[in-house]
């Protein structure tokens, strides 16, 4: 062990940063630390892997020191700015930014399988009307696997490609779907001459007998959130559909999986939470100190909800951009309300703060979300769900990514045993 350790500080230029730029940066010094390791047989105990690289990717470059993230090499904040959402599916998923022609293709193929089997429609009845739409939404997609038997082989590459499709068209559908359940609603047939956003917004609040026009701002700040969400390299939700996939679990199962471990307020349910949490310190007439004292002296399940991140110790880059473009969007759409002043107050509370200073505590991308949901027109349950759409085809890039990587292995970590020693049954009168 002292062996791997003294390698990894031997490195050139040593120290602290150099190990950062073992993690971060170059991946082949990295990979050959972590094989050295290995190779020791020692067993390293690191729960919450805050730092094992558990897979190489070339997906998502994220240096949280400097609040830098980009897609492919693409910085978050030119993505926001020029591109959309299918575009940046596209980047995440096949490696580069489309043609025109493969942005058609695209499009038309995604357009194509927007429908749902009629019998899986009926798999929505079976749930409470105030069922969470989070677990909904999983269960529905891992019931979409049932409908395609041609799905189950990981290595079919046609299959993964139209289960990668399958996936893009019919998630929001199925997203939809659980919203129009909880209100009561029919279900309503997919317009495949929208865009993928627009006719998303159209199933969700259309209605069957009347015209629905997509207001394009709308659109525009729902595409703007999902380019924000779309990847965020080992994350809980990634690394799990990551870890399932690495069994040969199919795509479906897989994301089915990766939706659950968002559903967590720790993870993506964060946004509904700061929500409620926003709400609450309304409630209580405002007051933005006393709340805060209430996280730094840790008092049971109070946390600043939508601060802090395992990786940024930085403002997240996306929570920046969603700031600078909160006041515009709830302009455009309505909802600039006092919840956005109390926000704001926390956030300047915060961070003058020696506690939140000394820890490197920031708002991350979920701090901000939920007022724009809020005003899109979304009920608080909801919102991981948005989430979960645009973290949609991050997730389907890692499947694919780590089903093809020759390095991949099943996802096994080991554990330090703290239990009994060996020790004689007795028989129940003798206890
Ligand atoms: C899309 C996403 O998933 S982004 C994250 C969304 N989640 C949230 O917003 C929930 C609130 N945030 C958190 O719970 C955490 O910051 C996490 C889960 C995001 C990261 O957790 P970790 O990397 O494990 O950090 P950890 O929990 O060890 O925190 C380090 C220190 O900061 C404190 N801390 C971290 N986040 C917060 C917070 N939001 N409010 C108050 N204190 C916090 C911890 O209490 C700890 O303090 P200590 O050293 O005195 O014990
Ligand atoms: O990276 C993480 O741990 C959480 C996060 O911000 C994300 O999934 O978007």
């Amino acid at each position: 062990m002292s062996d791997a350790t003294t390698a990894a500080l031997r490195l050139p230029g040593g120290g602290e940063h150099e190990l950062k730029v073992v993690q971060a940066v170059e991946g082949a010094p990295g990979i050959e630390l972590g094989k050295l390791l290995a190779s020791t047989g020692y067993i390293t105990y690191d729960p919450g892997f805050v730092n094992t690289g558990a897979a190489s990717s070339a997906i998502t470059y994220i240096d949280g020191d400097a609040g830098i993230l980009r897609y492919r090499g693409y910085p978050i904040e030119q993505l926001a700015q020029h591109s959309n959402f299918i575009e940046v599916s596209y980047l995440l998923i096949y490696g580069e930014l489309p043609t025109t022609e493969q942005l058609e293709q695209f499009t038309s193929k995604i357009n194509r399988h927007t429908l749902l089997h009629e019998d899986l429609k009926r798999f929505f009845d079976g749930f409470p009307r105030d069922a969470h739409p989070m677990p909904v939404l999983s269960s529905a997609v891992s019931a979409l696997s049932t409908f395609y038997q041609d799905s189950l082989n990981p290595f079919d590459e046609p299959n993964v490609e139209l289960s990668t499709i399958r996936l893009l068209a019919k998630v929001p559908t199925l997203a939809a779907y659980a919203y129009k359940k909880s209100i009561g609603q029919p279900f309503l047939y997919p317009d495949n001459s929208l865009g993928l956003v627009e006719n998303f917004l159209r199933l969700t609040f259309g209605l069957p007998a009347e015209p629905y026009d997509v207001d394009p701002d709308v659109a525009k700040a729902l595409d703007l959130l999902f380019i924000l969400h779309a990847d965020h390299e080992q994350n809980c939700s990634t690394s799990t559909v990551r870890l399932v996939g690495s069994s040969e679990a199919n795509l479906f199962a897989s994301i089915s999986a990766g939706i659950m471990a968002l559903f967590g307020p720790l993870h993506g349910g964060a946004n509904s939470a700061v929500l409620d949490m926003l709400e609450g310190i309304q409630a209580d007439g405002g007051d933005v100190a006393s709340f805060v004292n209430r996280v730094k002296n840790k008092e049971k399940g109070v946390r600043l909800m939508g601060f802090g991140h395992r990786v940024y110790k930085n403002y997240d880059p996306r929570a920046k951009i969603i700031k600078q473009t909160a006041d515009e969007i709830l302009g455009k759409i309505g909802g600039g309300d006092q919840l956005l002043d109390i926000a704001k107050k926390l956030e300047e509370t915060a961070l003058s703060d020696d506690y939140f200073v000394e820890r490197k505590l920031y708002p991350n991308v979920d701090f901000y979300t939920g007022l724009i949901y809020r005003a899109l027109g979304f009920p608080t349950q909801y919102f991981t769900v948005l989430f979960a759409l645009g973290r949609l085809p991050g997730w389907i890039a890692h499947w694919r990514e780590m089903i093809n990587d020759p390095a991949t292995k099943i996802g096994r970590p080991r554990q330090i045993y703290t239990g009994e020693k060996e020790r004689d049954y007795k028989p129940v009168s003798e206890r």
